[in-house]
């Protein structure tokens, strides 16, 4: 007859006690309920994470939709927006977002609170992409042209151009063309009387030149400057109304704007400044839409190739970008006795437009 093990190493079975079952189960009830805690608390949490990446602060990448002028393709939109070039609205097609990833049932297409007006060859690229790493402000990549070329389409049109923004965001465009543009001013105040207004300016004789530099760059058959820039030659006397000069007379330009609205509504940008400081000039544009001051200097840093600032790695990024070829450009070489004239004429228009701007851009 085979022994029975002593009864202390019997397997304790729990039939065998079932005060100490009940207390088991309670104990493991209790665990199990604290465990489902656990995991319901920290996937609330997760999920608010993401809520709060996606929707209130969509990546300074995804922001980083491409114009013309920025050589980073990414996505479609930039894509449609490199084939329209610049000046051209794109397809006429509604704007392709760039955050696709993101919870872009909550953002819609508006209207733009901000408006990047002039001049042509002021900086107007460059500002609007380093604005672009502002997490609250959405820009439209292409130059739309809606309040010179395209107003008859109407506002519908103009507000499906824009890409989508959630609440607290700014929505902008720039379109150089808008400062010299007789209309322009009373159709951008009927659309909105709010609306937040900025010129980016540069010394008229070097904007002249850069804006001559790329005429004879697409038509290369052009008369020399020289010929175009004067009247007269021997007299002197300058041809005011040849486009390059015109678009620098910035206080004639200036004056139609202040007919519909007030000065504080519109900033002043100094284009030499944002090459030579682009944070502090992005620190002022910053403040003047309400923003947190978050485009600072550690976003930028000087390329000695191309000799104008550049970006840092944006967020998600493992490349520094600089603006296309066609921005900082060599200009065409001008005789010094026709730059001298030039700045001659334009002294006095400077000074008036120092006037009305409450600031010395000190152009010579
Ligand atoms: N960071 C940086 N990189 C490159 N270029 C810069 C930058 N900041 C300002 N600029 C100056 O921008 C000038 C072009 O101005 P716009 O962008 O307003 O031109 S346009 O009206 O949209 O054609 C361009 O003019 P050019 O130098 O004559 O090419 C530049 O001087």
């Amino acid at each position: 007859m085979a022994a029975s093990p002593p009864q202390h190493l019997l397997p304790h079975h729990p039939r065998a006690d079932p005060r100490r079952l009940s207390h088991r189960l309670t104990i493991a009830s209790s665990l199990s309920l604290l465990c489902c805690s656990l995991v319901y608390l920290l996937s609330g949490l997760c999920a608010s994470e993401l809520t709060d990446r996606n929707e209130l602060r969509p990546s300074t990448r995804d922001l980083l939709v491409p114009g013309p002028d920025w050589p980073y393709g990414r996505n479609r939109t930039s894509l449609v927006s490199l084939a329209g070039g610049e000046g051209a609205p794109g397809s006429g097609q509604p704007a392709q977002d760039s955050n696709s990833s993101g919870r872009e049932w909550t953002a819609s297409r508006k209207l733009p609170q901000a408006l990047i007006i002039g001049v042509k060859k002021g900086g107007t690229r460059a500002l609007l992409e380093f604005l672009r790493l502002h997490p609250d402000i959405r820009a439209l990549g292409s130059e739309p042209h809606f309040f010179d070329r395209h107003y008859a389409r109407g506002l519908d049109w103009y507000r499906s151009m824009m890409p989508k923004a959630l609440g607290g965001q700014i929505v902008m465009e720039k379109t150089p063309r808008y400062f010299v543009t007789v209309d322009t001013p009373a159709r951008v105040h009927a659309m909105s009387q709010d609306i937040k207004l900025i010129v980016v300016v540069r010394d008229p004789v070097t904007r002249a030149i850069s804006d001559y530099t790329q005429i004879i760059s697409k038509t290369p058959d052009i008369p020399p400057f020289e010929t175009l820039a004067f009247k007269n030659h021997t007299t002197g006397q300058i041809d005011s109304l040849w486009s390059p000069l015109w678009i620098g007379l910035y206080a004639q330009h200036m004056e139609r704007w202040l007919a519909w609205f007030p000065r504080a509504q519109i900033h002043l940008v100094s284009g030499e400044r944002l090459i030579s400081d682009p944070a502090g000039e992005l620190g002022k544009v910053q403040d003047f839409l309400g923003l947190q001051r978050i485009v600072t200097d550690k976003h930028f840093y000087f390329n000695k190739t191309k000799g104008f600032p550049c970006l840092k790695k944006p967020e998600g990024s493992s490349k520094p970008h600089c603006l296309g070829k066609t921005k900082g450009r060599t200009h065409v070489s001008i005789d010094p006795e026709v730059v001298q004239k030039l700045r001659d004429f334009y002294r006095p228009h400077n000074q008036r437009f120092y006037q009305m701007a409450g600031q010395d851009f000190g152009w010579q």
